[in-house]
């Protein structure tokens, strides 16, 4: 199995990029226990403003072949993160490849998300994509606690 993130726009420095690093790292931690590798992420440039269609060819190229496509969208699915672990545990068990994909300013190209397997809403309000990156790190690394049974998902 390999989860990749593949987004849109640069983290560099800054508070937003402590946070995904702190969290990926914390995944890695308390996946590799769990079976869960650490998280790959592959980051396309915005600043060309080349339009949704050119970065989703580029957000394509980083897709694995056969990968499980889950596209973060506020129109998507609201799962609770019990199930959301849930779903992570099963492409474990399948040794599926699954990828992340995240938007820039003018969203995902509506090609990308209809090929996408799931389409997951942080809530249907939308986010900036840096502040998405850092939510979706936070999911996941809450998702390998609750696999853990560790004592951080308390709801
Ligand atoms: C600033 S948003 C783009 C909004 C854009 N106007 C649109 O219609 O998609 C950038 C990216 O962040 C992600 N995003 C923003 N809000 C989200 C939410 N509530 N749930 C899941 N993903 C979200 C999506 O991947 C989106 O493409």
């Amino acid at each position: 199995m390999r989860i990749d993130i593949a987004a849109v726009g640069r983290l560099k420095t800054g508070p937003e990029a402590a946070l995904v690093a702190d969290y990926l790292q914390r995944f890695a931690r308390t996946g590799r226990s769990l079976g869960l590798p650490a998280v790959s992420m592959t980051e396309i440039d915005d600043r060309r403003a080349v339009g949704t269609a050119a970065e989703a060819e580029l957000l394509s190229r980083a897709i694995p072949a056969g990968a499980v496509l889950v596209a973060m969208d506020e129109r998507g699915d609201q799962p609770g993160s019990p199930d959301f672990a849930a779903r992570l545990a099963g492409w474990r068990d399948q040794a599926r490849d699954v990828c992340f994909v995240i938007g820039g300013a003018d969203g995902l190209d509506p090609g990308l998300r209809a090929r996408a397997d799931w389409q997951i809403s942080l809530g249907r309000m939308v986010w900036p994509h840096l502040l998405v990156r850092v939510m979706l790190a936070e999911q996941l690394y809450r998702a390998a606690t609750i696999l853990a049974g560790s004592p951080y998902h308390r709801a």
